[in-house]
């Protein structure tokens, strides 16, 4: 079985408290964005995991794939598999690619098996493999708090805008970015400043860790004031960085603005 684990953007983000077991408690809007990986998951003699695209770091049996297939086959007989990422989503990038491998992965060993898993339990199957895994699970936009893996609906629709996202090709690590935040209560509430019109999220939408990651990689407010110049009604970095998003009013096309070895992915949101 062939499926597309897609990246997402944090539509705000604020990290507002230091918890007790070493996590920070967020709230962000997140939502799905087109920028795919390709997972093909075939049964085969004795488990395997390979990838293509985009080097992968780390030792590949602790991908997130591996890691979400040795969960499930501790409390399903799961027979042996082949899985098959081809990996195009930046890594380091805020995106939340790895973190969509893992949860894509439950979802198809879920189909491929006729396991009959409802959505709450394939959510509980992702959390430990990651705060944004259990997003990936129902795939839709959402309020989000608590590490980010608890979720409350929202009404947002940017369907009929135009995205670009931009990436510098620099690798921001999650748990260094963490580090650098002092936690605080966002000044305007998510929920509130999603429910007006985009034109004034500019003013009242930001991200946390966008001053700590840009005095370090100057390189990423560069792209946010560069996407505002081209006439972006709302920009800002995803997640943890590396990754910058301009949500324009019509379709935009930014190659050759920036640099050849910068990653771009330009489309509509859904
Ligand atoms: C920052 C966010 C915002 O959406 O996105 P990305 O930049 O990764 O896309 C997420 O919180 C990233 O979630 P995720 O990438 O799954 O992080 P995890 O693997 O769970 O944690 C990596 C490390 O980040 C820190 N961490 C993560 C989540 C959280 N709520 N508090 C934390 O302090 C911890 O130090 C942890 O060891
Ligand atoms: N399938 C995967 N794709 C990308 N990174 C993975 C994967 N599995 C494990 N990882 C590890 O997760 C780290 C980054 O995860 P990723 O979700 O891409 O970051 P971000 O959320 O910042 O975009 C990498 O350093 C890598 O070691």
């Amino acid at each position: 079985m062939v499926t597309f684990p897609n990246a997402k953007i944090n539509l705000g983000l604020y990290v507002t408290e230091k918890r007790p077991d070493g996590f920070h408690n967020i709230e962000s809007c997140f939502y799905p964005v087109q920028w795919t990986d390709i997972l093909e998951i075939i049964p085969a003699q004795g488990f395997a995991f390979s990838s293509t695209g985009i080097a992968i770091p780390g030792d590949p049996a602790t991908n997130l794939c591996a890691k979400a297939y040795h969960l499930m086959q501790k409390d399903h007989s799961l027979p042996p598999v082949h899985i098959h990422l081809h990996k195009t989503i930046p890594i380091g990038a805020g995106l939340g690619g790895g973190s969509a491998d893992g949860a894509f992965t439950i979802k198809v060993l879920n189909s491929l098996f006729n396991l009959g898993l409802q959505t709450p339990e394939m959510e509980a199957y992702a959390r430990p493999l990651g705060s944004d895994c259990a997003f990936f699970i129902r795939n839709e936009p959402v309020y989000c708090f608590g590490k980010g893996d608890q979720f409350e609906d929202i009404q947002v629709d940017l369907s009929q805008y135009f995205i670009v996202l931009v990436n510098p090709q620099v690798h921001v690590g999650t748990a260094e970015a963490y580090a650098g935040i002092i936690p605080k209560q966002p000044e305007y509430a998510v929920k509130e400043t999603l429910a007006l019109p985009i034109q004034n999220w500019k003013y009242r939408l930001s991200n946390d860790f966008e001053t700590t990651v840009c005095a370090k990689y100057p390189v990423i407010r560069d792209i946010k004031n560069t996407l505002y110049a081209q006439g972006a009604l709302y920009a800002s970095m995803s997640g943890s960085g590396s990754t910058v998003y301009g949500i324009f009013e019509k379709e935009k096309d930014v190659t050759g603005i920036f640099p050849p070895n910068f990653m771009i992915w330009q489309g509509k949101l859904g």
